[in-house]
């Protein structure tokens, strides 16, 4: 069964274009990245998921229930890291746990779930006097609540320091190991990189990629881009270039000659553009990475990059 069903997904408000036609499956005991920069559509679609809004157009199935008409069903068997939490300022950790546990209806030691989060210690505590990173934690430690099959976290990582969200992929990582579907949004590749089993980018309202990390890595492949800068007189031969072995393309720009190349084409590329005797000034290479993809896909590159330049 799979865990989430979205299907020709639309929401629009009166001028924007929350989300625009998407489908998406995320099926039992996947962990699921969410990724897309700030206003890409993320928060609205989990909002969706949880009936807080109302897709325009479109289905939306959670664990086997519809969304809309059975959101009750839905919520008792989910745990929410809402964007923007906020504590009961007055409230201790414990009595948060407490209270999530009464709403949803289930027994357990709240001092397990503190513990659980790393901030049993601060279990006697206002939330007030919280940091915003045992905040985030408390938060999580509420979602955990009654062992959810579905977990989703809005941004879970946010005001964590490196530890704090090393801790969070953990407890992903082991809410996985038991089974748990996880989905959890964030504008940060590098933090679902180690937990996810596949991806989806938003950009605007739109899903344009949707894939295992690994696949990203193939579309990646080993490519690097080769910038040399020539000067004389003779124009190199781009044909030329271009037939050598592991180059895929040769574009020019003045002086500047860019070739996406393999790795160890480099040498070869150099030496047929010394032979056909154009002067090599200077030459850097860059190698791709997953972030570069990443920003291509959502077009915060160099400002060049609308569409990513892979094949995907
Ligand atoms: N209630 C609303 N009324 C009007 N426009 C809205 C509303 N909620 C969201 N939007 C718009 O929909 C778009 C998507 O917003 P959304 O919050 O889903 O993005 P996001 O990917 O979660 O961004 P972030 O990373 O900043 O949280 C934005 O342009 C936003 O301004």
């Amino acid at each position: 069964m799979a865990a989430i069903e979205l299907d020709g997904v639309t929401k629009r408000y009166e001028d924007v274009t929350a989300v625009s036609d998407l489908s998406l499956t995320v099926d039992d005991g996947e962990v699921f990245g969410f990724l897309g920069p700030n206003g890409a559509g993320k928060s609205t679609t989990i909002n969706i998921l949880l009936d807080f809004v109302r897709a325009t157009e479109g289905t939306v199935r959670v664990l086997g229930h519809d969304a809309h008409r059975e959101s009750v069903a839905v919520r008792a068997r989910t745990g929410v890291l809402p964007e923007g939490f906020d504590v009961y300022d007055r409230l201790t950790g414990r009595a948060h746990v407490e209270f999530a546990m009464d709403s949803k209806g289930v027994e357990g030691d709240p001092d397990a779930v503190l513990r659980r989060v790393g901030i049993a210690d601060a279990a006697d505590r206002k939330a007030g006097g919280y940091s915003k990173g045992m905040r985030q934690r408390l938060a999580l430690g509420m979602a955990l609540v009654g062992d959810p099959d579905l977990l989703i976290l809005d941004e879970p990582s946010s005001g964590l320091d490196p530890a704090g969200a090393k801790e969070m992929r953990e407890i992903v990582l082991q809410e996985a190991e038991r089974g748990t579907t996880v989905f959890f949004s964030s504008h940060v590749l590098e933090q679902v990189e180690a937990v996810c089993d596949r991806v989806g980018i938003m950009r605007e309202g739109e899903l344009v990629a949707e894939d295992t990390i690994e696949g990203l890595r193939d579309a990646v492949g080993t490519e690097s881009t080769l910038r040399v800068t020539t000067a004389g007189d003779a124009i190199p031969d781009t044909d030329a270039l271009t037939e050598l072995d592991g180059v895929s393309s040769v574009s020019t720009d003045g002086e500047t000659l860019l070739v996406s190349c393999d790795g160890d084409a480099k040498t070869a590329v150099i030496g047929e553009l010394e032979s056909q005797g154009v002067e090599v000034t200077d030459f850097e290479t860059r190698e791709a990475s997953l972030e570069d993809l990443f920003l291509a896909y959502t077009g915060r590159g160099d400002g060049t990059a609308d569409e990513p330049e892979v094949r995907a």
